[in-house]
């Protein structure tokens, strides 16, 4: 699945030097055509928003994309953002997808498996110099016109997440699309860092350190499709 001719060895040192690297053409390109047919037209998404948001009267926690109710959720959760975190975007949960045998027929079922391989496990701790990473989570994402996710850092309580990875699964994405990945300093008031999700390539960054996903443009040409997770100690 992974690519024959990736070299890893610069990425390898990239990261460990900086904390993030993203690195081009990491499928091999007929699983990432694969993967996108599949995120393009099989996958049955849902929205996602944040689950603690305190929702208006009449408004639920996820809906139909593209229905009446979706529009609502999103501009509800547009104007919450003006005073914090949040985010929208369409999601489908492969982990859970996975343990209860939800959609058999989706290739994503295989990706898992395959992150959580051996010898998918033995590459991340290669590639990133943590011995001690144990399992890769994994979320197919689907961000379209207006979808965003605001500054965070990725710090979980209740996960111990190393590395969060972000799979780019959608093709000839421009820069002023939006949709990009962007690094904050510590004190979230300067861009540091920008990886436009360019087709096919890997996003990888040490947790914790402060990131957003750019509002998508009304006239992003396709919605930005992803596979990401974390590559996790426990
Ligand atoms: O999609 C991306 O580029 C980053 C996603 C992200 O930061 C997250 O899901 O926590
Ligand atoms: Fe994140």
């Amino acid at each position: 699945m992974i690519s024959n001719e990736l070299d890893i060895d610069p990425w390898r040192a990239r990261l460990r030097a900086q904390g993030r690297v993203q690195i081009p053409g990491f499928l091999q390109a007929e699983a990432a055509s694969r993967l996108h047919d599949c995120l393009r037209d099989e996958v049955r998404w849902e929205t996602a928003q944040r689950t603690d948001a305190e929702l208006a009267e009449g408004l639920v926690h996820s809906a139909a994309p593209g229905s009446a109710e979706d529009a609502a959720l999103l501009e509800a959760a547009t104007l919450r953002a003006r005073d914090g975190f949040e985010f929208y975007f369409d999601r489908y949960r492969m982990i859970d997808a996975r343990r209860d045998g939800q959609d058999p027929e989706l290739v994503l079922h295989a990706v898992v498996d395959f992150l959580n391989s051996a010898p998918f496990l033995d590459f991340a701790r290669q590639l990133t110099g943590d011995p001690a990473i144990r399992m890769v989570s994994a979320i197919a994402v689907r961000y379209r016109h207006g979808h965003f996710l605001r500054s965070h850092s990725d710090h979980a309580s209740e996960e111990d997440r190393a590395f969060a990875y972000v799979l780019n699964l959608s093709r000839d994405w421009l820069p002023d699309w939006g949709g990009l990945l962007q690094f904050l300093d510590p004190a979230g008031q300067r861009v540091v860092d920008t990886f436009t999700p360019r087709w096919n390539s890997l996003s990888l960054f040490r947790v914790p350190q402060p990131h957003v996903v750019s509002l998508v443009a009304p006239w992003a040409g396709s919605p930005r499709y992803s596979i990401t997770g974390w590559f996790r100690r426990g």
